[in-house]
């Protein structure tokens, strides 16, 4: 079972519009709604390839009722902590050549025994679970070692815990040892605190996050692929996709992928980005199926290319 935490989940609405003018009045031509927050997409994505999850968020207001039934819908465990303050809505706002704006409000406060409910319901839902993905930004509220703290209780239960977050509450994290953390360049710049042109340059943020106590890194690295450095040193795995469609959730997806296969070695990282090249392909943050997976299409090797240079550079 992989029991997965969201502290700030949102209700994601995706509009597909033609272009995207400042300014003026833009028709869109589709719009979705899913249920979303990285944790939440974890599951979902866990849940479509048919291993038992269960989602732990904050629920609040009408929003929240509607994560709630979507992600219900869907057949999707959840252990609701409400809250007062409402769930928030996060907007995607994806045009046809593949650029995504992505507008996310900040959630709700959430009050002292909310905050202290969020982490017993963890506490309580964690028995039995192979993995515990804590995912997302932290709502305002919790401090930036919240993580750390929910890190440090798993560990004593005996789990074994995936942490994707970025800023203050990442770096806090480290020093409690987590199993995996997953940044995408972005985050592993900003860790580092410096630029990423290359995958070599990645390598070594990895390595900086490894001695700052993560026991192995999944960086995720958008269109170029993967890098798993852990004990048995750095692998790169990368799959070719035809057309972007929304790139919201890819990460997640491929996060799920990497759990789901085991949580550690080659094998994950392969199964990671095949996650991660049949999310892009999808609409809005649509999880993807096993119908959906090409995993012969996914290239791994110890050989990481690290003169490469990044198609986006980390700023
Ligand atoms: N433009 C792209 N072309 C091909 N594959 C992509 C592209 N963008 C993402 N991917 C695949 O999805 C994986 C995850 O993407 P990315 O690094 O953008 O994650 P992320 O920023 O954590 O995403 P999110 O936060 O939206 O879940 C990549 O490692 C890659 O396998
Ligand atoms: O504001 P956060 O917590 O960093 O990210 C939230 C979010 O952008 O992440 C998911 C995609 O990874 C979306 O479902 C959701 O809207």
């Amino acid at each position: 079972m992989i029991l997965t935490v969201t502290p700030n989940p949102s209700l994601d609405r995706t509009y597909e519009v033609p272009s995207l003018d400042r300014g003026e009045v833009v028709r869109a031509t589709g719009e979705r709604m899913d249920p979303g927050g990285k944790g939440v997409n974890v599951s979902r994505a866990v849940a479509a390839a048919g291993v038992r999850t269960v989602a732990v968020l904050p629920l609040g207001g009408a929003p929240g009722a509607l994560v709630a039934q979507l992600l219900d819908e869907q057949g999707i465990e959840v252990a609701p902590v409400p809250v007062t303050g409402q769930t928030r809505s996060n907007i995607a706002v994806a045009e046809p050549d593949g650029t995504l704006t992505k507008i996310n409000a900040p959630g709700p406060e959430l009050a002292e025994r909310e905050q202290e409910s969020l982490l017993a319901t963890v506490g309580e839902r964690s028995a039995g679970a192979d993995w515990i993905a804590c995912c997302g930004s932290l709502p305002r509220g919790l401090e930036p070692s919240w993580y750390a703290e929910l890190v440090a209780r798993a560990h004593a239960a005996g789990a074994r815990i995936a942490l994707d977050t970025s800023g203050p509450a990442l770096l806090a994290a480290l020093a409690e040892r987590p199993d995996v953390v997953k940044p995408n360049a972005e985050e592993l710049a900003e860790a580092v605190g410096r630029p990423l042109a290359t995958v070599g340059d990645a390598v070594k943020a990895a390595e900086e996050l490894r001695e700052l106590g993560a026991r192995a890194v999944l960086a995720s690295l958008g269109a170029d692929g993967q890098l798993l450095v852990d004990d048995a040193g750095a692998h790169f795995a990368s799959a070719p996709v035809d057309a972007v469609r929304s790139n919201v959730g890819a990460g997640d997806s491929s996060l799920a992928g990497f759990l789901i296969a085991g949580g550690t070695g080659p094998a994950a990282l392969a199964s990671a980005v095949a996650h991660g090249a049949a999310a892009v392909q999808l609409p809005g943050s649509v999880m993807p199926s096993p119908s959906d997976l090409v995993p012969d299409a996914v290239t791994v090797t110890a050989d990481v290319p690290l003169d490469r240079v990044l198609t986006e550079p980390a700023a």
